[in-house]
């Protein structure tokens, strides 16, 4: 069929009007690529190792229709590839990977280069301006507001939250016995209880079942950012409103705020009520005074921990030199609450809310991914299961006792197993920032520039030969104080490390020796799957996307020798 004169004209005119423009914005993308190349980001970008790029997208082609797995992989095979410094461009956008501590040291030590990369803004829906998120003045007095709040001495006031909560989940872990489960679902949900006790100090009283649900809108929440950091198109604002990710995130975001809202105005009420009766919320002295732990100071003894962390400089040991003194010292939310209404600090009911949606997510998903992975290895490991439990029966013997401050002192051991599951499987297995002046690094000396992203991967400095002598084995005897004392500070980097390190740290390790001790005096652990079949989820938080599947028996409460 031939087509008509008139028609013929119509086709030329329509067939102009999409080609112009067309060849309009592919020669204006081709002139910003040629001026981008030229540009100083670009050349001294470029200087560094990397994988070769296309015009316009740079590498994000690459990370197209990958899974998180897939992801993980990957990043290893590139670290293989090109070293402990590799580059990436998402477009315009220079990304830098560093796996060497000596080149992330002046980094995460500087007081300049302490703001997020701006990937982080997709949690802002969620956190706002929180501590994790937040920059310059406000982060400065937040965190100099927070970091008090998990003093040692607060932290020992928790101690039969801590123990309560524990023997809580023992119960609940009873049903399981005989078959596999997937442990995590457990430690998300006492994770969230003990810190609505502690740090929101929310009776268990006033708790109900949201906390459950709670824990896993916080999961899809995380799947959901993440993804946004690796489908480029899902980056843009625009077109993310558009997708059934943003419907969900809306969804997930209702039941998250929804907890987060009721904890604060539960918290509120509470205050109130207790002012009009004229009682003040208790000072630190009265809260230790309940305790069994009761006389035992801070400095009593010493642990692991202290010796790992003390190349940090970061506030969390010198947090009495910015102290608010005895009387001023409450638990988390009680202090937010009690210095908005004084005037002590100068906090809107908008940056309560904020910090408190921080402090339930960095609180609770970082220790429930943590205890999941200890488990799981444990239950791989039994000859180290036999260690640590013949540790626990030392301190315990046969008794049910609940653990003292003091006594988790005495879990040395235990501390070991933990550090090193932190250093195999970081919850937090990436850190990003964005320079604010040229960096220059150890590695060939490479200079970064000013507006990259730089990604500290925590997961491989942790695995780096250099620092540790088989550093694919799990092997608790890596953190033996003869194996520590000359180590490079910032190979073991679980928490951050400097100015913008984890505030929760010392919450966080405290926590996990009561729950995963009390746990292990009442069950034995055994995983059916091995370590190397662990599969790894490239995530905010880390986590194995085989589930992390475990089988219980009940403990016989004698040592390793006798059975
Ligand atoms: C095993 C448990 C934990 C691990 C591995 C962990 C790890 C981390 C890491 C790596 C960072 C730095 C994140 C970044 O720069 O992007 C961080 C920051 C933070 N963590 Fe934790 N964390 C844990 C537990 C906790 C707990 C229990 C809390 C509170 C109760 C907490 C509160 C925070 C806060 C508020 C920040 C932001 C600090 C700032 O930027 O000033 N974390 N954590």
């Amino acid at each position: 069929m031939s087509t008509s004169p008139v028609e013929e004209v119509q086709g030329y005119h329509y067939s102009r009007l999409v080609f112009y423009p067309l060849l309009l914005v592919a020669s204006s993308l081709w002139m910003l690529y040629r001026w981008q190349q030229q540009s100083r980001y670009f050349r001294m970008g470029n200087k560094l190792p990397g994988p070769a790029c296309v015009p316009i997208f740079g590498n994000a082609l690459l990370l197209l229709g990958k899974s998180p797995d897939q992801l993980v992989k990957l990043g290893l095979e590139y670290a293989d590839i090109y070293g402990t410094v590799i580059r990436g461009w998402i477009g315009s956008k220079l990304v830098i990977f560093l796996t060497d501590a000596d080149d992330v040291e002046p980094i995460l030590n500087s007081q300049v280069h302490i703001d997020k990369a701006t990937e982080y803004r997709f949690f802002k829906p969620w956190l706002g301006e929180g501590l994790l998120i937040s920059s310059g003045e406000k982060w400065r007095s937040h965190r100099k507001m927070i970091a008090p709040t998990f003093h040692i001495n607060i932290l020992k006031s928790f101690m039969t939250t801590f123990n309560q909560n524990s023997v809580n989940v023992v119960d609940k872990m009873k049903h399981e016995m005989g078959r596999t489960f997937d442990v995590h679902d457990h430690m998300s949900g006492v994770t969230v209880d003990i810190l609505l006790e502690t740090a929101m100090g929310i009776t268990r009283k006033t708790q109900d079942e949201s906390g459950f649900d709670y824990a896993m809108a916080v999961m899809k929440m995380c799947d959901i950012i993440h993804q946004r950091h690796y489908k480029f198109w899902l980056r843009f604002d625009s077109v993310f409103k558009f997708t059934s990710f943003f419907k969900k995130q809306i969804e997930l975001l209702g039941i998250i705020h929804g907890l987060t809202n009721k904890v604060i105005k539960n918290k509120k009420e509470t205050y109130f009520m207790n002012k009009a009766k004229g009682i003040i919320p208790p000072t630190l002295e009265e809260l230790t005074k309940s305790e069994d732990n009761d006389g035992i100071l801070a400095n009593d003894g010493k642990t692991l921990a202290d010796s790992v962390f003390k190349g940090y400089r970061d506030d969390l040991d010198f947090n009495d030199e910015n102290d608010v003194g005895e009387k001023k010292r409450l638990a988390f939310l009680d202090l937010m609450i009690e210095s908005a209404q004084n005037g002590t600090h100068n906090i809107s009911d908008h940056e309560i809310k904020e910090e408190v949606d921080t402090i339930m997510f960095e609180g609770h998903d970082t220790t429930a991914a943590g205890s999941s992975f200890v488990l799981c290895l444990l239950g791989v490991h039994q000859d180290i299961q036999r260690r640590v439990y013949d540790e626990l029966y030392d301190i315990f013997g046969d008794s049910d006792r609940p653990a003292t401050f003091e006594d988790t002192l005495k879990m040395k051991y235990l501390e070991r197993v933990i550090f090193e599951s932190l250093r195999m499987y970081p919850p937090v297995p990436v850190i990003a920032r964005k320079l604010k002046k040229d960096v220059k690094i150890a590695t060939k000396g490479y200079v970064l520039p000013a507006g990259a992203t730089v990604v500290i991967a925590t997961f491989k400095i942790h695995r780096n030969g250099k620092y540790y002598k088989n550093p694919d084995v799990f092997d608790p005897d890596n953190f033996l104080p003869e194996n520590t004392q000359d180590r490079h500070y910032y190979s073991y980097i679980p928490f951050s490390a400097g100015p913008r390190s984890c505030v929760g740290r010392k919450y966080a390790l405290l926590k996990l020796k009561v729950l995963l001790s009390t746990i292990l005096r009442n069950y034995k652990l055994i995983s059916e799957v091995p370590e190397s079949e662990f599969r790894l989820q490239a995530d905010i938080i880390l986590k194995r996307t085989d589930g992390f599947r475990v089988k219980i028996e009940p403990r016989r409460r004698v040592p390793s020798t006798a059975s």
